[in-house]
C-alpha cells in the first residue's frame, strides 16, 4: 500500500550528510510495523519523509501506486498519511471535544467522539469539555492525540516514540490501545520506538541503523535476534568485544 523505493536523503551544509540511504520498504495495510534501532540511526527521518516533512533527494514513495515523492505535508495528509508527535501540541482555549471534531470534520457521520476517547482508554464524561493544554498529563494528552488521529481515519498513521515522557502505568495502558485500535481500525501504523512492549505490538519490525534498513521480518524473529544479542550496535571498535557489554573506543 505504501511502498519506499532507494529513497535516499541528504541534508545540505557545511558538509553534506546522508540521513537515509537507499530505502527500500513496503507497508501493508491494516498492520503495525514498528521502526527501531540506535540511537541516530534514521527513524525520525524516515517518518518525516514518508509524512512529507522531507522530500527525499532521490528514490520514490508511492501510496497505493500513486507516486507522492514531491507531494507536500499538507497534500499527504489529504490523501491519508497522519503523523502524532514526540511531544503533541496543546492548543490554548480548545476543549478537547472541540478538538476531535477538527480532526474529523472530514468524516463528521462515522465518527463518533465519544467512542473514539473510550477507544484510546478515556471516559468521555470526564474529558470532552476538557481543555486541551497543561491541566492534561502527558499520557493523557498523548491518548487524546491519537484519539485525534483516528478520527482522521487515515491509512496511515506515524507515531514518533509515543512513549516519550509518559509514566509507567500509562504506558502499559497505551499498549494496550494501540492493541485495540489494531483491531479495530483499518489504518496501518507505523511506530518509531525503542520499547520492547511497543515491539511486541508489532507484525513486523525494522531495524534502521546508520541510515539504512539493517532488518526487517516478523516481530518474533526481530526479537529473539535483539534479545540474544548483548552487544553494542554503534560501529566503533570495543574494548571488551561483541556480547561482553562493550565499552566503545572510537
Ligand atoms: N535536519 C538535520 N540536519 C542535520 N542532521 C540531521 C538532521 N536531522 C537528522 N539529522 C541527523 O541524522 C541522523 C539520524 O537522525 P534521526 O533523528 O532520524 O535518528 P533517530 O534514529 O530517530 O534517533 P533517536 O533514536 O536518537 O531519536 C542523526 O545523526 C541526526 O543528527
Amino acid at each position: 500500500m505504501l511502498q519506499l523505493q532507494k529513497v535516499s536523503l541528504e541534508i545540505q551544509g557545511d558538509i553534506d550528510f546522508e540521513i537515509l540511504k537507499n530505502i527500500n520498504l513496503e507497508f501493508h495495510e491494516k498492520k503495525i510495523y514498528v521502526v527501531t534501532g540506535p540511537n541516530g540511526g534514521g527513524k525520525s527521518s524516515l517518518a518525516k519523509t514518508i509524512m512529507g516533512v522531507y522530500n527525499p533527494t532521490s528514490g520514490q514513495i508511492l501510496l497505493d501506486g500513486i507516486d507522492i515523492t514531491v507531494k507536500n505535508i499538507t497534500d499527504r495528509a489529504r490523501l491519508g498519511i497522519g503523523y502524532a508527535f514526540q511531544s503533541p501540541p496543546r492548543f490554548k482555549g480548545i476543549k478537547v471535544k472541540e478538538l476531535l471534531k477538527m480532526a474529523a470534520s472530514h468524516n463528521p457521520e462515522k465518527v463518533n467522539i465519544c467512542d473514539l476517547l473510550y477507544d484510546v482508554g478515556l471516559c468521555a464524561q470526564d474529558y470532552l469539555n476538557r481543555d486541551v493544554d497543561t491541566s492534561l498529563s502527558g499520557g493523557e494528552m498523548k491518548r487524546i492525540e491519537i484519539a485525534t488521529v483516528l478520527a482522521r481515519n487515515l491509512k496511515v498513521a506515524v507515531f514518533d516514540e509515543p512513549e516519550a515522557g509518559i509514566d509507567l502505568w500509562s504506558f502499559q495502558k497505551l499498549a494496550e490501545t494501540f492493541k485495540n485500535i489494531h483491531s479495530k481500525y483499518d489504518t496501518t501504523i507505523i511506530l518509531i520506538s525503542h520499547q520492547e512492549r511497543i515491539m511486541e505490538l508489532a507484525d513486523e519490525i525494522i531495524i534502521m541503523s546508520n541510515g539504512t534498513v539493517s532488518a526487517q521480518s516478523e516481530r518474533d524473529i526481530i526479537l529473539a535476534g535483539i534479545m540474544n544479542n548483548d552487544s553494542c550496535a554503534c560501529s566503533a571498535k570495543c574494548v571488551k568485544g561483541v556480547g561482553q557489554n562493550a565499552e566503545c573506543v572510537g
